[in-house]
């Protein structure tokens, strides 16, 4: 038995740090939506019960430290599960680039696993197995829209914002998520006015969306690694409606309405950055 799930990317529309909390997280509040760049994670079935796993591209781990490899494990254990599977992954989403990647493939070989091993789980129940892999994954295993809080697994599903493109441009430095959180000036933040997101998002108001973009994590990253700045500031010199940083970056992304604009900007980031993706917002749930 073989199946091949989706994984797409997220970006934040906004993302606020409220505080830290003693558990060692950040008490976080951002609206995430999904988009159409994923990767594409091939299940197969082996009824020898053993688990293997193999990667198309080096520099993600191909063994027991890949959160798909976690992911499937985690059920295996949980559910008593005598079959095994081999877990190959085409990667498409740039690694340690603020998109989600690992989370996704984790959410992405949860639901394959769940049809494949006749598990019988809903989404809510692999959204709460998936909070014990990392704080992205809840989010991932639903995909759509949604405003994030506790640590990001507490969901509150929204409508899809308006259709439109992203321009995702993701310059060579990796960030580690756990620096930057680390780095966090948790008292002198820019917060973002997630409720003021939520409503232009439910008004479909691109125009207002653009304006409401906020990341209070950019200036850690940004301080960091200033090319980033610059990087933002050279997307915004080419006309997109809205600019941001999504995650703990260092992947920029701008929206634009028409697609014209889109590969203009394209067009104008190629040569300078080796990964740009122009892409579409992904509006919908996964079933
Ligand atoms: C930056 C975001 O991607 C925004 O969506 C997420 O908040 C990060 O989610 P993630 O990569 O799934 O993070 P996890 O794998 O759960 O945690 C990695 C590390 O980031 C820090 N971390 C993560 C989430 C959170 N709310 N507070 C934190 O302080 C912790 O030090 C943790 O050890
Ligand atoms: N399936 C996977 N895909 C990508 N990275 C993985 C995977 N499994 C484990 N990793 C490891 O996880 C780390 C973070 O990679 P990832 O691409 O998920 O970062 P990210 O996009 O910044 O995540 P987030 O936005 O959730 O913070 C990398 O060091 C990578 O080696």
């Amino acid at each position: 038995m073989h199946r091949i799930v989706k994984a797409p990317a997220k970006i934040n529309l906004t993302l606020d740090v409220l505080r830290k909390r003693n558990d060692g997280y950040h008490e976080v509040e951002m609206v995430m939506t999904t988009v159409d760049l994923a990767d594409r994670i091939h299940l197969t079935v082996l009824s020898e019960g053993t688990m293997t796993i193999d990667v198309d591209k080096g520099f993600v781990p191909s063994n027991e430290q890949n959160l798909a490899y976690k992911a499937a494990k985690l059920l295996k254990t949980r559910f008593n599960v005598q079959e095994g599977v081999h877990i190959y992954i085409e990667k498409n989403i740039p690694v340690s680039a603020g998109l989600a990647g690992g989370s996704t493939d984790a959410a992405a070989t949860l639901r394959g696993l769940n049809d494949l091993w006749n598990l019988g789980l809903s989404l809510d129940e692999l959204a709460e197995l998936g909070a014990e892999i990392g704080s992205d994954v809840p989010f991932c295993v639903y995909g759509g829209t949604a405003i994030a809080r506790g640590r990001g697994e507490k969901l509150e599903h929204i409508p899809a914002p308006p259709p439109c493109w992203v321009v995702l441009v993701k310059p060579p430095m990796g960030v580690s998520t756990k620096d930057i959180y680390g780095k966090l000036k948790v008292d002198s933040l820019k917060h973002p006015d997630t409720a003021s997101m939520v409503e232009a998002i439910k008004e479909k108001d691109f125009n207002r969306i653009c304006k409401e973009l906020g990341n209070a994590m950019e200036e850690a990253t940004f301080s960091l690694n200033p090319e980033v700045l610059n990087l933002k500031k050279r997307v915004k010199g080419f006309g997109a409606n809205g600019v941001l940083m999504s995650g703990s970056g260092p992947t920029i992304y701008a929206l634009v309405q028409n697609q014209s604009r889109a590969d203009r900007i394209y067009n104008g980031l190629k040569g300078f950055v080796d990964q740009v993706f122009v892409v579409r917002l992904l509006g919908s749930r996964h079933e």
